[in-house]
């Protein structure tokens, strides 16, 4: 029969053991986060988001976009007003895997800063900051708060899948952002809109036809909506119609990643 002591001897190395098992999952999970691609072009990409109220990014398949981007504008002080960052998926399971890689990457609890809901599960919290969620779920949200005003950034994921429910939210989430804007501004900034578009009046005029979905609020101002879409190469084409775009490579990269870049919806 083993003594005390060895009992005691093997439940410490066991103890000790776990706990190191820990340390260099979280370093190799954090280390994951910084070796890939997009990690290269941080401090570019915050400042687009910053100075563009629509970006549509194009990245090879992980280059990083879906976990390290939220992460990068949460660091940029994307949140600083209260707002959050929400990210749609157009699978419940993409949504739940990524939630919990990011979380376990920030070193955090899922729920707590980084979380997610699908359907009717919702694993957030008041100190939610990154919330990843399903396009579908997003658009149930509109219903009840159209301006969707506790979000700061929204950023469509897998936008190239050209699913109903994705589809549906870009348009809407034009909308929105134009609502927004013109409850600040009174109107849409198309001053810096047209010269940053080489002078494009179209996408001002096709808006003008379709005005009237969503009214700007004459009682309330809301913060401007950063719109952020994600998707892969050579599935643009869509996203041109719906904005007209220009576009500028990011160089110095091991893969590239490129930004199709524009201003105000
Ligand atoms: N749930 C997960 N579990 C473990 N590792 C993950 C998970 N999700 C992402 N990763 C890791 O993070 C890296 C970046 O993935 P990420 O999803 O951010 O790339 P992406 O550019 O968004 O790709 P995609 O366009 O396919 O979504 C991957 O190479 C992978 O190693």
């Amino acid at each position: 029969m083993p003594s005390v002591a060895a009992n005691n001897f093997s439940r410490n190395t066991h103890h000790h053991q776990a706990k190191g098992d820990f340390f260099s999952r979280k370093q190799k999970i954090e280390q994951q986060g910084k070796n890939v691609p997009i990690a290269a072009v941080e401090r570019r990409l915050v400042e687009e988001v910053r100075n563009n109220d629509t970006l549509i990014i194009v990245g090879e398949t992980g280059s990083g976009k879906t976990t390290q981007i939220p992460h990068y504008l949460f660091k940029g002080g994307f949140c600083c007003d209260g707002g959050i960052i929400g990210i749609t998926q157009p699978r419940r399971v993409a949504a739940i895997t990524v939630a919990k890689h990011v979380a376990e990457e920030c070193g955090v609890s899922l729920g707590q800063k980084v979380g997610y809901a699908i359907g009717f599960e919702d694993v957030t919290s008041g100190q939610t900051k990154i919330k990843y969620m399903t396009d579908g779920l997003l658009l149930r949200e509109a219903l009840l708060d159209p301006y969707l005003s506790k979000y700061s950034v929204i950023i469509v994921d897998e936008a190239h899948e050209r699913t109903i429910h994705t589809d549906v939210l870009l348009g809407l989430l034009k909308n929105v952002q134009k609502a927004r804007s013109k409850s600040i501004n009174g109107v849409v900034n198309t001053e810096r809109n047209n010269n940053l578009n080489n002078g494009h009046a179209l996408e001002e005029r096709i808006d003008n036809q379709n005005d009237g979905i969503l009214k700007p609020c004459q009682a309330k101002k809301y913060s401007p909506l950063k719109l952020i879409i994600m998707c892969q190469f050579g599935c643009t084409s869509f996203l041109r119609v719906l904005w007209w775009c220009k576009s500028c490579s990011c160089s110095g990269m091991t893969v590239s990643c490129r930004y199709i870049l524009h201003t105000q919806a």
